[in-house]
């Protein structure tokens, strides 16, 4: 896990971007015409075979950072790896195998969902004519749309339509994945259909790199995220560790506080907060069940008793003090 402070200084060096990571930027800024920077000094390490969540806030730069790795705009400083091929000499090597959804594909509101799949396969020169069929039938079996293939493109729900649009990404094999916002606009059933094929695609053993401004709903899929504010990076790494480094807390229901609360104090918790029926505290190092013992033990009325990690947003909080839907 690496952080980053606040005035933006690194906290301790980048490693030197490895073979197996499935992006490496070091140093990645744009500054847009008119001065105003998007993305600033950015070290981002992705490895391969991660569901990388890339969170942050609106106008924090998840997307100025998709469109300088796919090459659509060129950094102002800095430089990235793409499946360990620096770029932009290796473009015609790494971008084959990088699938991508950025800002929504443009589809045929009137072709089947199939027909726009025959269209993108169409426009794709490396992609052999004769295989077409299959690539295609492959692509909406992946994503689950075999079914609503001959249905038009208009008639499908949102999370159809980003499906196909990451069928679209998928219509060869790809190493990498890289969905700006995938799940935008969705209701909750799109949202958890989308969530469902990032699993799947992950399963299959392609590195997805997701943006998101919604924390909560991407936080279920990652192995691993980075977390944006104002084109800073905030925190990244493994979500397991960044869980880690956080505290969870223990809360108690009971009708006992006062004697839970001196209970939790001899045990040298910290942080000790109560309310009518409930009192929590820092768990520390200490196993819960040792917690729960010395409580029964003091003759405590436990009720419930839980293990509180705190959620990404929390984390956010926690390292910026604000809230994660501040506009950058
Ligand atoms: N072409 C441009 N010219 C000038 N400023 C830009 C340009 N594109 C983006 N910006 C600015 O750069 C900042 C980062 O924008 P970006 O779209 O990368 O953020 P984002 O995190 O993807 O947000 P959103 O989720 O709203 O798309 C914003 O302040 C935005 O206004």
């Amino acid at each position: 896990m690496t952080a980053t402070a606040e005035a933006g200084a690194p906290v301790s060096a980048p490693p030197p971007p490895a073979e197996d990571d499935a992006i490496a930027t070091r140093g990645l800024t744009k500054r847009f015409r008119g001065g105003q920077v998007a993305v600033a000094d950015l070290d981002l390490t992705v490895p391969r075979g991660s569901v990388f969540g890339f969170l942050g806030p609106n106008g924090s730069g998840k997307t100025t950072t998709i469109r300088m790795l796919l090459g659509l705009i060129s950094p102002t400083t800095g430089s990235h790896t793409l499946l360990g091929t620096p770029m932009p000499d290796g473009w015609a090597t790494a971008l084959p195998k990088v699938g991508s959804l950025i800002e929504g594909p443009a589809f045929h509101p009137h072709l089947s969902g199939e027909a726009n799949l025959r269209r993108c396969d169409a426009a794709d020169r490396t992609a052999d004519p004769r295989t077409s069929r299959r690539r295609i039938g492959d692509a909406l079996e992946r994503v689950g749309l075999t079914a609503a293939a001959g249905k038009r493109y208009k008639n499908y729900s949102l999370g159809m339509k980003q499906r196909l649009g990451i069928a679209a990404a998928l219509l060869r094999h790809r190493e990498l994945l890289i969905l700006d916002e995938p799940t935008n606009g969705l209701d909750p059933q799109g949202t958890r259909e989308v969530r469902t094929l990032i699993r799947e695609i992950a399963a299959d053993g392609t590195t997805v790199f997701v943006s998101s401004h919604l924390l909560a709903e991407i936080e279920q899929v990652c192995t691993h995220v980075a977390v944006m504010r104002t084109g800073r990076l905030v925190t990244q790494g493994a979500l397991d560790e960044l869980r880690a480094g956080t505290g969870a807390r223990i809360r108690v229901d009971t009708p006992d506080t006062g004697t839970a609360n001196g209970v939790l104090t001899g045990l040298g918790l910290t942080d000790v907060r109560g309310s009518r029926g409930e009192i929590s505290a820092e768990l520390g190092e200490l196993p819960p069940e040792r917690v729960c013992a010395d409580l029964v033990g003091a003759g405590v009325a436990v009720r419930g008793l839980a293990v509180v990690r705190p959620s990404l947003e929390d984390m956010f909080v926690e390292l910026t003090g604000e809230g994660f839907d501040v506009d950058g």
